[in-house]
């Protein structure tokens, strides 16, 4: 089986940069493959690239493994087909003859859609399209239609040959991992920090995922999360700290001075003064969470300050400005929404009223009175 595959913002790049990030791409389709035990072998075409699957009963994985794979934006099975119209016209009429053995319907339609990047192949796309979709109306008697038809063609002439299909698979686009560097999620078994680290992956980044381990139920979480994102990312890297002595620390200390609506506030900042610790140990150009503006009442842009106030290092929020609902929908896509979801576990720390507007003055009064960070 041959796929040819399609990358998106990689074209809009220099020369230079764009032969980079293809060879980037190129290499992290085979480590994914590699990862599941399939033999491919990746050709860099002019705009494409074609992947061949070796491995024999593999076909469907590798169709479900391209879409993991950052910086593809869609791909399809194909056939290839020589640059000669009467090549392209025997081929196209066999494909739609094999695909109407699928399709369990009286009147059938086709539409042809031809993209001609190889300007001196002789025919333009729209003469393809009538040439070809003449010769599938006289020999199988099929009918045409445009805006809505059961089966397209898709016709992709290229410098070399002629890529016949017709199915596409969309990707998420995006850039090849380890095009932009390295950086640190912090993850826990919620709905958006696997979300926000996704959306650094598809970026081009690298990840370490630190979990802050609370308790064991959560980590089991985490651990399956971190499964389906090192497909995402093959390099990905995993650290667990045991977080329960410190957050305890903190409860302990703000109860004895009546301060326990601080609770997420000094939480957090401890996490990030750990973040950042293991970023600087591990070379991560910066600390990401998965916070978002108002999605619980704590998230104000005033405690979101100082928190951000305890470290001096670049911190980013990928999805500050993203509603759930979109959350929701890239967690469903990208198959961490079930493991997130699968069971609730709250935290037990959370305060009943935990401070919605905090104001660094009184966070230095209470760092000052029970020695917190
Ligand atoms: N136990 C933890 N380990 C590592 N990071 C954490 C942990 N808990 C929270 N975080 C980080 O802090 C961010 C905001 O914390 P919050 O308490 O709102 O998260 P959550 O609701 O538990 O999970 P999520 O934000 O992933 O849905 C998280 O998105 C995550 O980046």
């Amino acid at each position: 089986m041959e796929i040819l595959v399609r990358y998106g913002e990689i074209g809009l790049k220099s020369e230079v940069i764009r032969k980079n990030l293809i060879e980037i791409l190129r290499k992290n389709i085979i480590k994914l493959f590699r990862k599941y035990e399939i033999d491919v072998d990746v050709k860099i075409l002019h705009w494409r690239l074609l992947v061949k699957v070796n491995t024999k009963g593999k076909e469907e994985l590798a169709i479900k493994l391209l879409k993991k794979v950052p910086g593809i934006v869609s791909y399809s099975p194909v056939y290839v087909c020589p640059l000669n119209i009467n090549e392209i016209v025997n081929y196209a009429v066999q494909i739609i003859r094999k695909k109407l053995k699928e399709i369990n319907k009286e009147k059938i339609t086709f539409a042809v859609k031809t993209k001609r990047s190889n300007k001196s192949f002789p025919y333009t796309s729209p003469e393809v399209n009538r040439i070809v979709g003449e010769a599938i109306v006289e020999k199988l008697g099929l009918e045409v239609d445009l805006t809505n038809p059961d089966i397209v063609l898709g016709i992709e002439i290229l410098k070399d040959n002629a890529y016949l299909f017709t199915e596409k698979y969309e990707g998420f686009g995006g850039l090849p991992v380890g095009s932009q560097g390295k950086v640190l999620c912090l993850i826990s078994d919620g709905i958006d920090s696997p979300v926000a680290a996704f959306m650094m992956i598809r970026r081009g980044c690298n990840v370490v995922l630190l979990h802050l381990k609370m308790n064991e139920e959560s980590l089991n979480k985490v651990r399956k999360i971190v499964e389906v994102l090192s497909d995402y990312d093959t390099q990905l890297e995993f650290v667990v700290y045991d977080y329960k002595k410190d957050i305890e620390d903190i409860v302990e200390k703000l109860k004895s001075i009546k301060k326990e609506n601080y609770t997420c506030i000094f939480c957090k900042r401890k996490m990030l003064k750990i973040a950042e610790k293991y970023a600087k140990y591990l070379g991560c150009n910066a600390i990401v969470t998965g916070d978002n503006l108002g999605q619980v009442a704590s998230q104000t842009l005033k405690n979101l300050k100082v928190i951000d106030d305890v470290i001096n290092y670049l911190t980013l929020r990928p999805l500050i400005g993203f509603d759930k609902d979109d959350i929701v929908k890239i967690a469903k896509d990208i198959e961490t929404y079930d493991i997130s979801t699968e069971k609730e576990i709250k935290c037990p720390y959370l305060p009943k009223h935990p401070k919605t507007i905090a104001k660094i003055e009184e966070i230095k009064k209470i760092k000052e009175k029970v020695k917190l960070i």
